[in-house]
């Protein structure tokens, strides 16, 4: 299983752009972590570096025992799996097994161990039934569990998200959340870049605030959604349960729909 670490990390791009500074974080193997914050942040560079598409300026990258400049993006790759935002950005078969199979095949794995991950992912991702389509005849929330598959089936230790939320209606919502748990129960770590805060409430217990290329808070929901300097410099908008509860001046920390009704029962019945 594997670690991830930032050491003291700054990362400028090319042109001069300087996307992070001084950046300190460790996700422990196994964790379910989400990173928010405006856009602009650096929330994708930071996931870029982690994956190792990108190398850091100043400070250290480390995945496991690697640090991530001594390594190739193949090699990272294969320890930190990333789903790009777009799916557009990273489909390139004309059938959906295929884009799926090439990642594990790439790798060298043998043809059993390519074709019971390739089902396996394909499963979980409910596209099983489409397997032999065209990608490109599949709306665009099913080419998005098309991308999503085809990082897992790569079987890494470490599976980044890239706005998973986008575009999905409630059946691509509830197949994430058993995707999630699936991974879960695999002991695979998972970070997830969102701009969907009831995702967040709803899925993750730690959360990394980015706000001008930093860190500005790394804590669970309650304790940032509930924080007004946390949520002035991100300029992130609460979960729409939390400002009901707010707006019904009811005790702070509700998040979730469920606890919004339990709170709301029990003031019921207190009355009643
Ligand atoms: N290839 C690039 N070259 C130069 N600057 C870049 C490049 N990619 C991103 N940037 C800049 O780096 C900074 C951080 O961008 P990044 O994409 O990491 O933010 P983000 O938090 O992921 O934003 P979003 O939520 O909009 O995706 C921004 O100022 C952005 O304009």
């Amino acid at each position: 299983m594997t670690e991830l670490q930032f050491k003291n990390v700054s990362f400028a791009y090319p042109d001069g752009t300087k996307a992070l500074e001084n950046l300190t974080l460790t996700v422990p193997a196994g964790q379910r972590l989400a990173i928010i914050g405006q856009n602009g942040a650096g929330k994708t560079t930071a996931v870029k570096l982690m994956n190792g598409l990108l190398k850091p300026t100043e400070g250290e990258v480390t995945v496991g025992d690697w640090h991530t400049k001594d390594y190739t993006t193949a090699q990272v790759s294969r320890k930190v799996g990333y789903v790009f935002q777009n799916p557009d950005d990273q489909i390139f078969h004309n059938n959906v097994a295929l884009e799926v199979q090439f990642g594990p095949k790439n790798m060298g794995f043998d043809s059993e161990r390519v074709s019971l991950l390739t089902d396996w992912a394909m499963k979980v991702c409910g596209i099983y039934n489409v397997s032999h389509e065209n990608p490109y005849n599949l709306p665009y929330s099913v080419r998005k569990f098309v991308t999503i598959a085809s990082v897992l089936a790569m079987d890494s230790d470490v599976i980044i998200l890239d706005e998973p939320t986008a575009g999905q209606d409630r059946v691509g919502l509830d197949l994430l959340s058993k995707l999630l748990d699936e991974l879960e129960g695999k002991g695979k770590t998972v970070i997830a870049i969102t701009h969907d805060m009831e995702f967040v409430t709803d899925y993750f217990s730690r959360i990394v605030v980015m706000a001008n290329r930093k860190i500005i808070a790394d804590d669970d929901s309650e304790r940032i959604f509930y924080n007004p300097s946390i949520l002035e410099e991100s300029m992130l908008k609460p979960p729409a349960v939390a400002k009901i509860a707010n707006l019904l001046g009811l005790e702070k920390g509700i998040l979730t729909k469920d606890q919004l009704l339990s709170v709301l029962k029990e003031r019921v019945l207190m009355r009643g």
